[in-house]
């Protein structure tokens, strides 16, 4: 089944022209698609106007992260926005994630686990196809639990797998589980490892990612509100994860790195660990110093869309952003 839908996704890529391709017939037979999660509509936007120059697709948890994300990105690509105006979140009124539009830099929060970001991954590869936005990349930026790394180590991706070990994304569909490949770009990968400077106060590290589906039983922890297993059986399993390649646990790798695989989107996954697994559960680093891991994501990030940009005519990618007056 899985090699079946990789060549169909092959053949499909064959006619790829850089615009993002939906493998869906219905979508061009409504009179207008609802991206309703992200409050944005095909005939009630422009999004062609909108989002046409975009060329990366930053995600990550929580709102502030990408919102602080965004003006970090505008500062380091000299993006200007009028005096006396700030970056507006251009999904507010769906109350569900937030999106700020830097120029061709789009940074959005996807929440917590496999459903959150799947809705929003179908809804922002449609946003791409309906802007007609070439050659979209894809980054997801977030944290994570390291396996033996020094806190603050920030992991790409090479390679994703779920709780009992595979490498593909299932989902129960019409009563039937359909299971969709993980993949991630491996030039991508070597790309951003190239980025990393000698002097960066922090190790950055490439392994597979294990993707649990909640963050207490399912990544075996035992400080959640039930646990039907010991720290030994806990200490076995983490370790197994070590011997398979595992450096890091986070909660939405698989359906990132499958579903961009599926829309022909290039895509990353980078994570900074907030702690060492080997070594307990709970998360006791201050707040602060989070912020401080977070920045190294952004700061690895944006060396990359930095050097995409100068590589290409910046002055036509640095066209649009959405902002409103600073209150
Ligand atoms: O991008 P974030 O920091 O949200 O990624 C990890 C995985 C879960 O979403 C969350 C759990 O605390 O953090
Ligand atoms: O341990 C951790 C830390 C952050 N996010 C996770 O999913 N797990």
């Amino acid at each position: 089944m899985i090699k079946e839908q990789e060549e169909k996704r092959a053949d499909s890529s064959e006619t790829r022209d850089g615009t993002v391709k939906l493998r869906n017939p219905h979508i061009e037979l409504f009179d207008q698609d609802i991206l309703y999660h992200i409050a944005l509509g095909s005939k009630s936007h422009d999004l062609v106007e909108m989002f046409g120059d975009v060329k990366f697709v930053c995600m990550g948890g929580t709102p502030k992260r990408m919102e602080t994300s965004a003006h970090y990105i505008m500062e380091e690509i000299g993006y200007k926005i009028p005096t006396g105006t700030t970056l507006m979140d251009i999904s507010q009124h769906s109350y569900r994630y937030s999106i700020y539009k830097v120029g061709p830099v789009i940074s959005v929060s996807h929440g917590i686990g496999s459903s959150s970001i799947g809705v929003l991954l179908h809804e922002m590869i449609k946003l791409m196809y309906h802007a007609k936005a070439e050659d979209p990349i894809f980054f997801r930026i977030g944290t994570c639990g390291g396996l033996g790394l020094e806190p603050g180590t920030v992991v790409i991706s090479d390679d994703a797998m779920n709780g009992l070990g595979n490498h593909y994304y299932s989902l129960p569909i019409l009563g039937k589980v359909l299971k969709r490949p993980v993949k991630l770009d491996k030039k991508l990968v070597r790309e951003l490892k190239a980025l990393v400077a000698q002097d960066d106060p922090y190790d950055t590290t490439t392994g597979t990612t294990m993707c649990a589906e909640d963050f207490y039983e399912g990544q075996g922890r035992i400080d959640g509100a039930f646990c039907d297993y010991t720290e030994v059986e806990k200490q076995e399993y983490l370790k197994s994860l070590v011997t398979q390649g595992v450096k890091n646990i986070e909660m939405e790798s698989v359906p990132f790195s499958a579903l961009t695989h599926q829309a022909g989107i290039k895509a990353a996954i980078v994570c900074v660990t907030i702690l060492n697994r080997l070594k307990g559960d709970q998360i006791a680093v201050p707040k602060e110093v989070i912020t401080q891991y977070q920045q190294r994501l952004q700061i690895l990030a944006t060396r990359y869309i930095k050097k995409y940009l100068q590589t290409k005519d910046s002055s036509c990618l640095l066209k649009g952003s959405f902002a409103v007056e600073s209150p």
